[in-house]
């Protein structure tokens, strides 16, 4: 069997990516495999290193200063590494699309997609608009989906409610989110636009748009 499409998960800073898909990956364990980019932004409190998310001894710290549920559906998995080991690698190939996000440089490692891929999972890239345009230029063939926000001011709002930024990159955001918003508007970049108001409808028509493949995947494993 070829193995399952990828999904390519894009949208502004703040649609609600992460929290979405943590749900996907929590009701279909064994389906999904996340591509862990990386990043050379500074880690979140909650987020680890590569491995998955470990929380407890920086939350217990986190907590004093934000709700538990904030840093846990804002938290996600990337290898942080510096400007100088990224540019290396990127320089040596070994990135299938990479871009600059608001002062920090972000990748797609082929190792990341294919550790997922030999799993024969559906493999999830969550990758700025750039990455999309990149990755149209690859032989991936993903289901391109973006989240939108339902406006501008729920997404300020969010974006400030999440406390993970720093007024200088919530502006870097906001501008790229206006940028993204319009452009997804416009151009038949992906297969389906949903807008995130009411998380449990936008959920739902995440699943509706990938259930195919999840079958698909699901009825592999059985036989
Ligand atoms: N092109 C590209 N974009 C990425 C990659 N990883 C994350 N991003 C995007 O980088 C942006 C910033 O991500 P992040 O720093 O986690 O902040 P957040 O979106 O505010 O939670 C988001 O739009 C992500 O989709 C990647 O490997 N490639
Ligand atoms: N439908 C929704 N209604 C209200 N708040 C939401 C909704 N979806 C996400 N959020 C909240 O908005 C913030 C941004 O969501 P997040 O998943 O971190 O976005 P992204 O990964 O796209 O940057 C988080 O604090 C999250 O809890």
């Amino acid at each position: 069997m070829a193995g399952p499409r990828p999904v390519v998960l894009s949208g502004p800073s703040g649609a609600g990516k992460s929290t979405l898909l943590k749900r996907l990956l929590k009701e279909y364990e064994g389906v999904f495999g996340f591509s862990v980019s990386h990043t050379t932004r500074n880690p979140r409190p909650g987020e680890v290193n590569g491995k998955g998310l470990k929380y407890l001894p920086i939350l217990l710290e986190a907590t004093t200063l934000l709700p538990l549920a904030d840093v846990l559906s804002s938290a996600r998995d990337y290898h942080y590494v510096t400007r100088e080991a990224m540019q290396k690698a990127i320089d040596s190939g070994e990135f299938i699309e990479n871009a600059e996000f608001s002062g920090n440089i972000y990748g797609t490692s082929k190792a990341s997609v294919q550790d997922v891929q030999a799993k024969n999972l559906i493999c999830i890239l969550d990758i700025d608009m750039q990455g999309v345009k990149n990755i149209k230029k690859t032989d991936l063939n993903p289901i391109y989906v973006s989240i939108q926000p339902p406006s501008m001011e729920i997404l300020e709002k969010r974006l400030r409610d999440r406390q993970t930024e720093t007024e200088q990159s919530l502006q870097k955001r906001l501008e790229a989110a206006r940028i993204d918003m319009e452009i997804s508007k416009e151009s038949g970049l992906f297969d389906v636009v949903i807008i995130n108001d009411d998380l449990e409808e936008a959920y739902g028509k995440l699943k509706g748009v990938l259930i195919e493949e999840i079958n698909k995947v699901q009825d592999a494993q059985k036989s």
